[in-house]
């Protein structure tokens, strides 16, 4: 059986409108977004700022188009702030996410990250926890993956450029540190190979922990300029840092072949943020799509 019959492949709004810079794409309604997704034969949907607030009137929108919900973003500070702050936010976006139906909740830890700083270096200055952190991070994270369970839901944890848990070393560490059946991984090609990790050594090494998957692409030449001119995270995606996966430096057949073999059947989010000006995202979101039936069958 293929690859394609196993998961399920769904998009992220981000390339019609970024939750990160909310001027790239603020012509884009949301019903032209999920409109495009679902016409481009995308199954799913992550959740952006234009999507309705009431579970009920957006399952409404996205079930007349086909669409289910694979997952939404969620900001943890639990190395900056009290960790009721972090729980009381969780909670509301787990039951928000539990009534649209999804089973995995994404989370990314934002306390000192520098992704959404416009002018701060992103190599230079990636922030890099204390032995403190780690431990409240640790900890926190597993309460967190404790609440998600109370509605049978798991949290995966999103490795991203520009945070405390980017490289290779750091998710080994994460992974290492907390309770498997409490803490997931969520797999982002795009942040792993601009940060120049290995996404198939990190494939195998947590395989058994990965509950859900990010496909993004990545232009070398604007990835390479980006870390070279000391850019800022925000900078390298208005640059076009990122494309979608048959777009750019990756190689998608080995990672698929992985991903096959390892027996995964959650969601493939084909993720991929530039400036909709540039790219047109349902002309980007149907290229992805048409590469992966290549790849995937
Ligand atoms: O999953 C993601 C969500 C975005 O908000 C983020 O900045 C992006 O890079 C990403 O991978
Ligand atoms: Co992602």
């Amino acid at each position: 059986m293929a690859l394609a019959d196993k998961v399920n492949f769904a998009c992220a709004p981000i390339a019609w409108t970024n939750d990160d810079m909310p001027e790239l794409g603020k012509e884009n309604t949301f019903e032209q977004c999920i409109s495009e997704m679902a016409l481009a034969g995308y199954t799913g949907t992550e959740i952006g700022n234009k999507y309705p607030k009431d579970a009920e009137v957006l399952k409404k929108y996205l079930a007349l188009r086909g669409l289910s919900v694979a997952s939404a973003w969620f900001s943890s500070f639990i190395t900056t702030k009290p960790f009721e702050e972090t729980e009381q936010a969780f909670v509301r976006h787990r039951d928000f996410l539990h009534a649209l139906g999804a089973k995995v909740i994404v989370v990314s830890e934002q306390g000192r990250s520098i992704q959404g700083q416009k002018n701060t270096p992103l190599f230079a200055k990636k922030p890099v926890f204390s032995k403190e952190d780690w431990l409240k991070l640790t900890k926190g994270l597993e309460a967190l993956g404790e609440l998600a369970h109370e509605k049978n839901m798991e949290i995966v944890y999103h490795h991203h450029m520009g945070t405390g848990v980017q490289t290779t070393a750091e998710i080994d560490y994460l992974m290492e540190n907390t309770a498997p059946d409490k803490v997931s991984l969520l797999f982002d090609t795009g942040h792993l190979v601009f940060s120049g990790e290995d996404p198939i050594d990190i494939y195998k090494k947590h395989k058994k922990r990965i509950k859900h998957i990010h496909f993004k692409d990545v232009r070398k030449e604007v990835a390479e300029e980006v870390k070279a001119n000391s850019g800022s995270f925000l900078l390298g995606v208005r640059k076009g840092a990122f494309t979608v996966p048959g777009d750019g430096m990756i190689d998608f057949k080995p990672i698929v072949k992985e991903i096959d073999e390892s027996g995964y059947t959650g969601w493939i989010v084909v993720e991929a943020e530039q400036d909709p000006d540039l790219a047109n995202p349902y002309e980007y979101a149907l290229l992805a799509k048409k590469y992966l039936d290549q790849i995937a069958y």
